[in-house]
Order: structure tokens, then C-alpha cells, then sequence
């Protein structure tokens, strides 16, 4: 993807991130993702008392994109927290990445000291194990 729709997507994450609902962690988190259409939906976590009904940032974005498109396919999603290495999304929300994207997904994790770490779905999931088994 080019740096310039990199940037953008960073920037939506960021402003997304704004909106975080977190008085238990206060941990906030800010997602943005892309769709196949070339549209751009941001999310933040929504904690909750019981805290495992928690909503990650990465899920309330891609939600909001599923909810509001017919056929919605993602391309790619930023996340951002304000984490000294770029924030990497949990096991919960790569599922959700893997139902409505494709294995080349591309996730660009980013801090807000400018940081980022831009790895395909693929990899999150398989990592080495991959290179052991397919080599
Ligand atoms: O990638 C991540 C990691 C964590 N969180 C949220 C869940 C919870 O509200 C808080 C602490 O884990 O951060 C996200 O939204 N995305
Ligand atoms: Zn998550």
C-alpha cells in the first residue's frame, strides 16, 4: 500500500483512539480499517464492568465497516495505542481480521511515537510455523 494511504489510516486510528471507553485498563486503543470499496471506518475498545464483554478497538472497527456495507471486504487495518513497540492485536481480533479479510490482510501496528510494524494476517497467525512446516 502506498505511505500516503498508510498515513491516513494511521491518522483515523488515531482519531478513533480518542474515543475509547476504558475506566478499568485506561488503555486506549484506536483502530482504522480500509475497505475493498476504499473506505476508511475507525473504532476504539469499549471496556465494560464485566470486562470480558470488552470490545478491542480492531473489532469495533471492522464491525462498523461489516454493519454499514453490503459485501464488505477488508484490506487493511491500523491499530494504535500509546505502547513503546507497536500495538498488536489479540488472538479474538485476528480471528474477526481472518473471517472478513484475506490472508495478505495488512496490519499496520503503530505507537504513538510514530513507530510502526507492518505485517500481512498471514504472518500474525502462522508466524514461524509456517516457515517450519512450508519452509
Ligand atoms: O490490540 C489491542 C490490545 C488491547 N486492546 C484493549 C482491550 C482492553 O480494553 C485494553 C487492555 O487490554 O486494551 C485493544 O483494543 N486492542
Ligand atoms: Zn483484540
Amino acid at each position: 500500500m502506498e505511505d500516503k494511504l498508510q498515513d491516513k489510516l494511521i491518522k483515523a486510528a488515531i482519531n478513533a483512539r480518542k474515543n475509547a471507553y476504558v475506566p478499568y485498563s485506561e488503555f486506549a486503543v484506536g483502530a482504522a480499517v480500509l475497505t475493498e470499496e476504499g473506505k476508511i471506518y475507525g473504532g476504539c475498545n469499549i471496556e465494560n464492568i464485566s470486562y470480558s464483554m470488552t470490545n478491542c478497538a480492531e473489532r469495533t472497527a471492522i464491525f462498523k465497516a461489516v454493519s454499514n456495507e453490503e459485501d464488505t471486504k477488508i484490506r487493511a487495518i491500523a491499530i494504535v495505542a500509546d505502547t513503546k513497540h507497536p500495538c498488536v492485536p489479540c488472538g479474538a481480533c485476528r480471528q474477526v481480521m481472518i473471517e472478513f479479510g484475506d490472508r495478505d490482510l495488512e496490519v499496520i501496528m503503530a505507537n504513538l511515537a510514530g513507530d510502526t510494524l507492518i505485517k500481512e494476517l498471514d504472518e500474525l497467525f502462522w508466524g514461524s510455523v509456517n516457515e517450519e512446516i512450508l519452509g
